[in-house]
């Protein structure tokens, strides 16, 4: 058991470096959930948001995922863009780790509120979130952020926001 992270079978969270960035993309592309990416800005997201992302590794292997920045215009908020799991993580409490992680960094001080998206039909990170509230026992708030008819082809769900928070002490 990972004393920091509680985590079993030895896995890693740390910030991101350049050289995850094809890991990075490979992931979320294989859990076939979220939104893939270009591989170029998951360069970008580890050479310019390496703060508040999180890899998590395990012998060599990129097995979670976490990117978030906060928004210029809300500098209370943390906005939690994607987080992803391998499979063979799946169920072991790696996703909380990932944001717990984050919350505690420097990085995040003063964060009084957490944000994601999540689609309808992601049942599993829904859950992630309403999880996350009750063990800070704050609020989850739920609602639109972007509809459907805002992406093209039809084929994408709505996008809901989870607002998290407050933070009733220092994250
Ligand atoms: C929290 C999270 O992973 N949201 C996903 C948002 C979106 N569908 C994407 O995949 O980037």
């Amino acid at each position: 058991m990972n004393l920091e992270t509680g985590l079993m079978n030895k896995v890693a969270l740390r910030q991101p470096q350049v050289a995850d960035g094809i890991g990075i993309w490979s992931l979320v592309r294989d859990t076939g959930v979220l939104d893939v990416n270009s591989p170029y800005s998951y360069l970008m997201l580890c050479k310019f948001f390496s703060d508040t992302c999180v890899v998590a590794e395990q012998e060599g292997q990129i097995v979670g995922f976490l990117s978030a920045f906060r928004p210029p215009a809300d500098q209370q908020t943390l906005f939690v863009w994607q987080v992803a799991v391998a499979e063979s993580q799946r169920g072991n409490g790696l996703g909380k780790a990932l944001l717990k992680a984050l919350i505690r960094r420097d990085a995040c001080k003063n964060v009084r509120y957490l944000e994601a998206t999540v689609s309808p039909s992601n049942l599993a990170s829904q859950a992630l979130f309403r999880g996350l509230a009750r063990d800070f026992a704050t609020c989850c708030e739920v609602s639109e952020c972007f509809p459907a008819h805002l992406f093209p082809g039809g084929t994408h769900e709505s996008e809901m926001t989870f607002r998290i928070g407050p933070f009733r002490y220092q994250t």
